[in-house]
């Protein structure tokens, strides 16, 4: 579900967040992987003073694999490794426990010198609504999902879920809010479907989603939705809202008078975005923000 944050909220998210990173070793930041920064807390760096973490750009499926790659260097250029991967497959989900053994080999290294058997990693999963942190959970958890319960010295009520051995996940999240001031994140956000609808007019966010496909994808716009011609002058509104009249007429958003419904055809264009159906599509790029 997604919430509309307030202060309070953001407060209280925080100081959550804050108990739990005392029980644990490394934080794993889920990002959506189409929208890298709108989908970062703006504060993450101050939230989680200096603790080990590791990058996941989540719903790689859906964005678009040469801008993922881009986003890989951008945060390995500020010392991040980040990993692409999609929590509702498993794919490369596989990859976060050698990233995460890798941030503490040498932990493990003296431990094991010391002969002291290396307890498992204890693990925070973190993320703004719907960044897919459950289904990440629930992948990780697999089939073999077992609570190790609660444990001495630490918060009564936090489960621990074991990932094979080595590998120990708080069962509940972090969720940390968007930054919505900024209009440009907040219409991306929308358009993944992180913020609510009724937060912006649905053919408010159809409309930049359709200005940003002409531009950046027309040949996947044209090849789903069998539009021949795109309009060049992006400036010029009208046009832009023609290709989503032109969407709606092909696809039956019509009401009487042969009059296009705006908000069907809006909703028409978002989730077939959302779904993957238009194609792989990335809504920001490292040099674009
Ligand atoms: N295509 C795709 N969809 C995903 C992926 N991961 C999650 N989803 C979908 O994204 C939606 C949100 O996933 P959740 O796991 O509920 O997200 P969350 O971060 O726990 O959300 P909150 O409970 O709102 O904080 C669901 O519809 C998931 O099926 C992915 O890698 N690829």
């Amino acid at each position: 579900m997604t919430i509309q944050w307030f202060p309070g909220h953001m407060t209280r998210a925080r100081r959550q967040i804050e108990d739990k990173l005392k029980l644990i070793d490394v934080v794993i930041e889920l990002l959506d992987a189409r929208i890298p920064l709108s989908s970062r807390n703006p504060m993450i760096d101050e939230i989680l003073q200096g603790k080990p973490r590791m990058v996941l750009l989540n719903k790689h499926d859906l964005a678009d694999p040469h801008i993922t790659a881009e986003w890989v260097r951008y945060f390995a250029d500020k010392g991040l490794k980040a990993l692409p991967i999609d929590a509702s497959t498993g794919s490369h989900v596989k990859d976060i426990l050698p990233r995460a053994k890798e941030l503490f080999a040498d932990k493990i290294a003296t431990q094991i010198r010391k002969g002291i058997n290396p307890r498992a990693i204890r693990g925070l999963i973190v993320g703004i609504p719907n960044v897919g942190k459950s289904t990440l959970i629930n992948q990780l958890a697999g089939k073999k999902i077992a609570a190790t319960g609660d444990k001495p010295g630490i918060t009564k009520g936090q489960q621990w879920i074991k990932v094979g051995t080595e590998l120990d996940l708080l069962d509940t999240p972090g969720i940390l809010w968007p930054k919505f001031e900024d209009q440009l994140v907040g219409y991306r956000l929308a358009v993944t479907g992180a913020i609510k609808e009724e937060l912006l007019h649905v053919d408010e966010i159809a409309f930049f989603a359709m200005k940003y496909l002409i531009e950046h994808y027309p040949d996947a716009l044209k090849e789903r939705f069998g539009i021949d011609n795109l309009p060049t002058d992006l400036e010029n509104p009208n046009e832009v809202l023609e290709v989503l009249e032109a969407v709606g007429r092909k696809r039956g958003a019509v009401v009487s008078g042969g009059r296009i419904d705006l908000d069907k055809a809006s909703l028409i264009i978002l989730r077939d975005l959302r779904a993957g159906k238009i194609g792989r599509i990335s809504l920001e790029k490292p040099g674009q923000v």
